[in-house]
């Protein structure tokens, strides 16, 4: 798509604006004044150190916390503030815990959303076998989803995700526990999902990762916005990397590199 600097459509409102978000968990303010938006078909990413704020943020969107201050909408429309209301309006997600129905198939799994839906049950098994053929899982269809490996399972979440062909798809960190060629699957499957027209919000510490999907990056740092652009306006920020200074954990180290003036995908892993 597009890359619009200014996070600006001209026309249609975003598929969604975070406008002044606010959070705070009794005396500590989680979010202060956090504003971003993603536009039909962008994959924005948010990232920053633990504890920055990406998961508040994220569950604020998915109405899994009450904002102090602050809009949300979905397509210029108040976001909705159930799952259901979500899910009508075109908001799908997956989640860190990944809330698979263990001892469900794998393709009772993925139906679920269809059944909330309302769809009607041949349409609904159809649908389930395509997306679980797209991604992979034909072959798992029948097994109980607490059988399989973490891949799978994480990839399972995301069919249920995406089997109601949602406009706003949200993802908490989806890398999380991947190895190098399932991270390379997930990649071309948020491309794919990007270029069909879905927005993609994701929160993620896999920097490689998100510098390979995104079209824009939100950095987050003790509940404000640093920095926000794209992956290559973000890599040269002095404010990103002192962000990322000062702190040991593996993302940091990561981070770092990717901030600073080298391609991170060519550097030596530090592990
Ligand atoms: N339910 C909660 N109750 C109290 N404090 C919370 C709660 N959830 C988050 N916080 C605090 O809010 C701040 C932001 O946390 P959040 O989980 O959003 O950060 P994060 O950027 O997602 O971190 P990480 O990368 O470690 O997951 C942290 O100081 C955290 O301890």
């Amino acid at each position: 798509m597009t890359y619009r600097p200014d996070g600006l459509s001209g026309e249609s409102p975003p598929r969604l604006a975070v406008t002044g978000l606010t959070v705070a968990f009794g005396g500590l303010v989680a979010l202060d004044d956090v504003s971003f938006t993603v536009h039909d078909g962008e994959t924005v990413a948010l990232i920053g150190p633990n504890g920055a704020g990406k998961t508040t943020a994220f569950n604020a969107v998915c109405a899994l916390v009450r904002p102090r201050r602050g809009t949300i909408t979905i397509a210029g429309r108040p976001a909705p503030s159930s799952a259901t209301g979500l899910l009508g309006a075109g908001v799908a997600r997956t989640l860190q815990g990944l809330g698979l129905f263990e001892r469900m198939s794998v393709l009772e799994n993925v139906i679920v959303p269809l059944t909330s839906l309302g769809g009607r049950p041949d349409d609904d098994v159809a649908a389930a076998h395509r997306m679980l053929a797209r991604l992979g899982l034909a072959g798992v269809a029948r097994r109980a989803a607490g059988t399989l490996p973490y891949p799978e399972r994480k990839r399972v979440a995301l069919a249920r995700a995406l089997v109601t062909g949602p406009s706003l798809l949200l993802l908490d960190e989806p890398a999380g526990g991947l190895g190098a060629d399932d991270i390379a699957r997930l990649a071309d499957t948020v491309r794919e999902v990007s270029d069909d027209g879905c927005s993609v919000l994701l929160v993620e510490h896999h920097v490689d990762f998100v510098m390979g999907v995104a079209d824009r990056v939100v950095v987050l740092d003790f509940g404000r916005v640093i920095a926000a652009g794209t992956p290559d306006e973000i890599r040269g920020d002095p404010a990103v990397e002192r962000a990322y200074l000062g702190v040991t954990t593996h993302d940091a180290v990561t981070m770092h590199d990717a901030v600073t003036t080298h391609d991170a995908a060519t550097e030596p892993a530090h592990e």
